[in-house]
């Protein structure tokens, strides 16, 4: 609260895209002021993940957030608008020294667990302890009243939701909807490592959540049956990768399609009608084995590339 008028987060890592953009917007319609952070947290990045090559486009994400600032203060409905990008550095985020990426790296960490230990948090382990420490110290810094969190990353969101409950911290936690491609891809400031020939087949994990989807829509609740689709879907994609020439095709590892429950990310055997459920997956894009002369391989030359992705199942009765 600055001179009695809210204070809206919006923690980001930069790279800006339109799914950042509508937090901001749902932040500047509730809150007088908006604070965006940009901060590429290595905490949160395993030892052999990308922190060296993340994509940081400072100049352009200044740009866009000088327009959406103009198109904010232009319209009436909103509350607020950006009162403050907040960039810190390493030594500012980390003031007794950065305590390291490794599991067993000690140092004043937030952990939430088992939540942060399934599903994403097996395949990155230290990545949920990155994050809730990261987001601990944002809010501590900024003090806002309401911080925005996309739903694109929805483990996330239950890590973040839980923190704040069980530290009992002052801050309501809003999630703004997944913004996608036209063809469903969910906006990710990684999909620019992909390149052309793996942006056409990165879709197969949203069509694969899609098709499981699907079958809850049409009434079947058991997991067996309502993954049966994605898996079916996965693995048709890949067989018809895999009869294409090293040339053309794309290969890719699905690292888990997983019907969990929307509070607790545990997997469910069965979907409670009424509670609903939350499936998701991840999937690892290898990089392009043959590549064609002259071809975009991507970002920082096209490396594996983790696309994750979700549908929330809503209770259907
Ligand atoms: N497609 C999207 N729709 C809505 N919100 C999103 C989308 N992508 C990211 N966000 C949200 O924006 C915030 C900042 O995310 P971040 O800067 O890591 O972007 P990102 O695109 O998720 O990047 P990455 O590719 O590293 O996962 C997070 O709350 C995240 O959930
Ligand atoms: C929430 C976050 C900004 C913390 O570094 C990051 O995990 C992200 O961008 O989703
Ligand atoms: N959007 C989540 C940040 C990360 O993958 O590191």
């Amino acid at each position: 609260m600055l001179d009695h008028r809210l204070v809206g987060l919006v923690p980001t890592m930069g790279a800006l895209h339109a799914g950042h953009l509508s937090l901001i917007r749902a932040a500047a319609r509730e809150t007088h002021h908006v604070v965006v952070s940009i901060y590429v947290n290595p905490a949160q990045f395993g030892v052999k993940e990308d922190l060296a090559s993340y994509p940081v486009t400072w100049d352009g994400d200044c740009r866009i957030l000088a327009e959406l600032d103009r198109e904010l203060a232009d319209d009436g409905a909103n509350l607020g608008r950006i009162s403050a990008v907040f960039a810190p550095t390493t030594r500012d985020m980390y003031p007794s020294g950065f305590p390291g990426q490794d599991v067993d790296s000690t140092g004043s960490f937030v952990t939430l667990t088992p939540v942060g230990q399934v599903l994403e948090g097996a395949s990155r382990p230290t990545f949920f302890r990155g994050v809730a420490t990261v987001c601990m110290k944002l809010f501590n810094i900024v003090q806002p009243e309401k911080v925005y969190f996309g739903q694109k990353d929805v483990q996330q969101t239950v890590v973040v939701k839980k923190m704040v409950k069980d530290f009992m911290l002052p801050v309501d936690v809003e999630i703004g909807p997944t913004e996608r491609e036209p063809d469903g891809l969910a906006l990710s400031s990684r999909n620019v490592y992909l390149g052309e020939r793996r942006r056409r087949v990165a879709t197969l994990l949203s069509r694969a959540l899609r098709a499981a989807e699907s079958q809850y829509r049409a009434g079947a609740l058991d997991r067996e049956s309502i993954l049966r689709a994605a898996t079916q879907l996965t693995t048709d994609v890949l067989d018809q990768q895999m009869a294409l020439s090293p040339e053309e095709r794309v290969k890719f590892e699905v690292d888990y399609i997983s019907l969990a429950d929307p509070d607790t990310m545990e997997e469910l055997a069965e979907v409670d009608p009424r509670r609903g459920g939350i499936l998701s997956g991840a999937v690892k894009m290898l990089p392009v084995e043959a590549p064609r002369p002259g071809e975009d391989l991507g970002h920082s030359g096209g490396p594996a590339v983790r696309l994750i992705d979700n549908i929330v199942l809503k209770p259907s009765v």
